[in-house]
């Protein structure tokens, strides 16, 4: 198959590289013209240290030339990029599978992005616990594809599955993908709570919370199964995310509370940290669909309104003493 990669940032990059492994011919398309002389001419890349990338692996900076390469276009940019990149392309391509993870300004996923522009195309998305630099390395990785056209999935299923990136078929688009954007936000919680002094009873805490918080919204938000958020998209990804040293959310939380600026942080960052740029307009859906995020609220506040990470901790465990139940569906009584 043929596929046309928007982004060679590090996830961008990483999968085109187990693409060509797999057999496929990709092209990729980097923003800046450095990154894509280092692919073409040095095979490397700065966002994958010590990555040998495929000679065949190629790289230009010419949308035009990445629509007319494949009708199969992946996105891998920061979602508050996507609409800007996607309207730069035509013809709409055939076929969309996205591996960005985020809500952007206008309050969407990147699939409903995707359905506004290009309302014929064919949407998949790709998440699940999978840090970038593990696949370049090769080190076994299991993923969901979700899809509302299941034919689709399973030919992409196929195609990126190997023996070491091991993909599983999901029909739930909306549960995939709030999944991964949630757990973005979660992550940047457990980065304060290493940052103020890696209390390991506050993080598992906190992780299983934001488990809640992300079903309680997907559900209200239109995810079709509440199994999808224990699946891979779900935990799995809001395990790797709020424990690995790699995750640039995880860093981000960590930083501010041990007292850096977040302007500062980010400046730093070579990377996209998606929670940042979701957390806001995450929260403004809540409040629409009446949902609860008591985490997310702090992650906002400790963010951009400057709080005191310890007094959000505080305030999260002085809230009112509840039942632990999860889903609507699940509840019990209200008398009880
Ligand atoms: N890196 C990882 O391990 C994983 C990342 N993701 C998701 O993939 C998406 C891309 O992230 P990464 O590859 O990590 O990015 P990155 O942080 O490694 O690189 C930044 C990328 O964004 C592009 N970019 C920056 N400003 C832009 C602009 N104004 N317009 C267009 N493109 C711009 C850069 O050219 C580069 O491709 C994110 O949504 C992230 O959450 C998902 C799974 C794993
Ligand atoms: O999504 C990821 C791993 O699955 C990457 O997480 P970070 O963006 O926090 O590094």
């Amino acid at each position: 198959m043929k596929f046309s990669i928007l982004g060679a940032g590090s996830w961008g990059t990483a999968f085109a590289k187990l693409l060509v492994e797999n057999g496929h011919d990709v092209l990729l398309w980097a923003r800046r013209k450095e990154v894509a002389r280092k692919i073409n001419d040095d095979h490397k890349s700065e966002y994958l240290e010590g990555i040998e990338l495929p000679v065949e692996l190629r790289a230009t900076t010419d949308l035009q030339e990445l629509s007319r390469f494949s009708d199969l276009v992946v996105i891998a940019v920061p979602v508050k990029h996507v609409r800007k990149v996607l309207k730069r392309l035509w013809p709409a391509p055939r076929m969309v599978l996205n591996l960005s993870k985020g809500i952007d300004e206008s309050l969407k996923t990147v699939s409903q992005i995707v359905q506004e522009i290009w309302p014929d195309t064919t949407y998949a998305v790709l998440s699940g616990p999978c840090h970038a630099i593990e696949v370049a390395r090769k080190l076994p990785t299991a993923v969901v594809v979700a899809s509302r056209n299941l034919e689709v999935a399973k030919t992409l299923q196929k195609a990126v599955s190997n023996s070491y990136f091991r993909v599983y078929l999901s029909h739930d688009v909306l549960g995939v993908e709030v999944s991964g954007a949630v757990k973005n936000v979660i992550a940047i919680a457990a980065g304060v709570v290493d940052g103020l002094g890696g209390w390991h009873n506050a993080k598992a805490s906190l992780i299983t919370r934001g488990l809640h918080e992300m079903a309680r919204f997907g559900l209200a938000f239109g995810a079709e199964n509440p199994l999808t958020f224990m699946g891979l998209a779900g935990v799995g990804d809001l395990i790797v995310t709020c424990n690995s040293p790699y995750s640039r959310n995880r860093y981000v939380g960590e930083m501010v509370a041990k007292g850096a600026e977040l302007s500062q942080v980010l400046e730093h960052m070579k990377m996209v940290a998606e929670g940042v740029h979701t957390v806001g307009p995450l929260l403004r859906l809540a409040r629409d669909l009446d949902v609860e995020m008591p985490i997310c609220e702090q992650v906002y506040e400790i963010l951009f309104k400057k709080k005191n990470p310890a007094s959000s901790i505080k305030e999260l465990m002085e809230r009112p003493l509840k039942l632990e139940s999860c889903l609507t569906a699940f509840d019990l009584p209200s008398s009880l």
